[in-house]
């Protein structure tokens, strides 16, 4: 439904989606992708979306003076970067914004939040990505999806990847053609180790079995940083790959590093997407964990184990905890190869799980939670609660979900420290964020 053709309006703020956000001159919210805090701005095609107001960029009348010309060609169109307009540094003052935003406005909260840290150099930076296949008069083209459409916009020459995923992917496109197959391929997904540049490169299909056996053979046989190939068959097309992997070429892992961690992940596994400043994310849980190298660490949520790992030089006993399997076997492989012999890695739902450990054990030192952008389960909140459980780190990706879970745990006794955010997604409104949680 269109309200009103057009409006003059000034941007006030930052949605958690990247969008400027101001009133207009009834008093209505509305939000302007593209438009930054402090501008004056014309908008146009002022319409209802779902329960919001948005509107287009038509002109700024007032830029900000941070304002910069996004490099990437098809910025406008593609839905993976949001603030590409704006300089680095002002991103990150736009992250503290929305964090501070969540945690007034969600959690009524008057926890402070601390300025991001943002990346020197905030391009290039992704270690994995997932790429929709599109064939059009039978060239195939890998590309993303356009913001809350299914809208295909090539995409390859991204500049959140390196110059190595980008030549793999134009001669990916080339090879798919030439098959004449290209409807076989849903996505492809890349990920490159920054540690090493080895490539791990899966096919996603909704067949069951991966029928193009020939352009395995070619890329491998061309590309020796390509060291594993892998068929994820997704059947729900709501997800972004499926639960099954069949391995193709190659090895079955690949090796990447977060600082002095070195781990090996297969391709089910989490692994934070900017190394970089995975290491800045974990340097702040290290400094907030007051760890004195007798501690029992619980890592919950723990993906391949990187975080308890991250720390087990300061811990004495490390158990983690996640839901998906290959990662936690990951985990387990990972604390070997490192000749740990103090954790304990478990493949179970957190909030499952916890209640029954709590029973016979007696409470870690130390929690770290790091749940998807959902946020933590009740359940769990309501365990770490009723447990009393001293100290806690929580590890976001979403200002507004942490927001929700800090107003429980300060319902309850519980006072978060500072929240620092950590610019680990540049150019996207994504942010990371860690806080300490202790029992008052
Ligand atoms: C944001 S990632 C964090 C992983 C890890 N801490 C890291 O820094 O790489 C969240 C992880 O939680 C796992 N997960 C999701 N729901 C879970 C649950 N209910 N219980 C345990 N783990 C879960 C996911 O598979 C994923 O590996």
């Amino acid at each position: 439904m269109e309200l009103a053709s057009e409006a003059s309006i000034r941007i006030t703020g930052i949605s958690h989606d990247g969008e400027g956000v101001g009133r207009l001159d009834d008093g209505r919210v509305v939000f302007v992708a593209g438009a930054l805090p402090g501008e004056t701005v014309a908008i146009e095609n002022i319409q209802k979306e779902k329960k919001r107001l948005v509107a287009s960029l038509k002109a700024i009348h007032q830029a900000h003076p941070e304002r910069v010309q996004p490099p990437c060609p098809v910025y406008d169109r593609c839905g993976g970067c949001q603030l590409q307009h704006a300089s680095a540094g002002l991103q990150g003052d736009l992250k503290t914004l929305q964090v501070r935003d969540a945690v007034s406005r969600i959690g009524h909260l008057d926890t402070p939040v601390l300025p991001t840290l943002t990346m020197a150099n905030p391009w290039r930076y992704r270690n994995k990505g997932i790429f929709h296949v599109n064939e059009a008069s039978g060239q195939a083209r890998l590309g993303f999806y356009s913001a809350r459409s299914h809208d295909f916009v090539p995409a390859s020459g991204c500049l959140l990847f390196s110059n190595q995923v980008n030549t793999l992917l134009e001669d990916l496109e080339e090879r798919i053609t030439a098959t004449g197959r290209a409807g076989h391929i849903r996505k492809v997904m890349v990920r490159e180790s920054k540690a090493t540049g080895d490539l791990m490169l899966a096919f996603i299909t909704e067949d069951q079995a991966f029928r193009l056996p020939k352009l395995v053979e070619g890329l491998i046989a061309d590309y020796p940083a390509l060291t594993s190939v892998w068929h994820n068959v997704l059947t729900n097309p709501r997800l972004a790959t499926g639960r099954a992997w069949h391995h193709l070429a190659g090895r079955e892992n690949i090796q990447d590093a977060i600082g002095h961690l070195t781990v090996s992940l297969s391709p089910a596994s989490f692994f934070q997407v900017n190394n970089l400043q995975a290491q800045v994310l974990y340097d702040e849980v290290r400094a907030r964990a007051g760890l004195t190298g007798q501690d029992h660490i619980l890592d919950l949520y723990g993906g391949i184990g990187t975080i308890g790992l991250y720390l087990a030089d300061r811990a004495g006993r490390l158990t983690g905890v996640e839901s998906v399997g290959e990662a936690s076997r990951d985990a387990k492989a990972n604390a070997q190869a490192l000749g740990l012999t103090n954790t304990h890695f478990v493949t179970a739902k957190a909030e499952a799980w916890l209640p029954r450990y709590l029973k016979d054990q007696s409470r870690p030192d130390l929690t770290i939670v790091d749940p998807p952008r959902k946020g933590l389960d009740p359940r769990l909140v309501d365990t770490l609660i009723q447990a009393a459980i001293p100290r806690m780190i929580y590890v976001s990706c979403n200002p507004a979900t942490l927001a929700r879970d800090l107003k429980s745990f300060q319902a309850q006794g519980y006072q978060p420290g500072p929240i620092q955010p950590v610019d680990l997604f540049s150019q996207t409104a994504h942010v990371e964020c860690v806080v300490l949680i202790t029992r008052k």
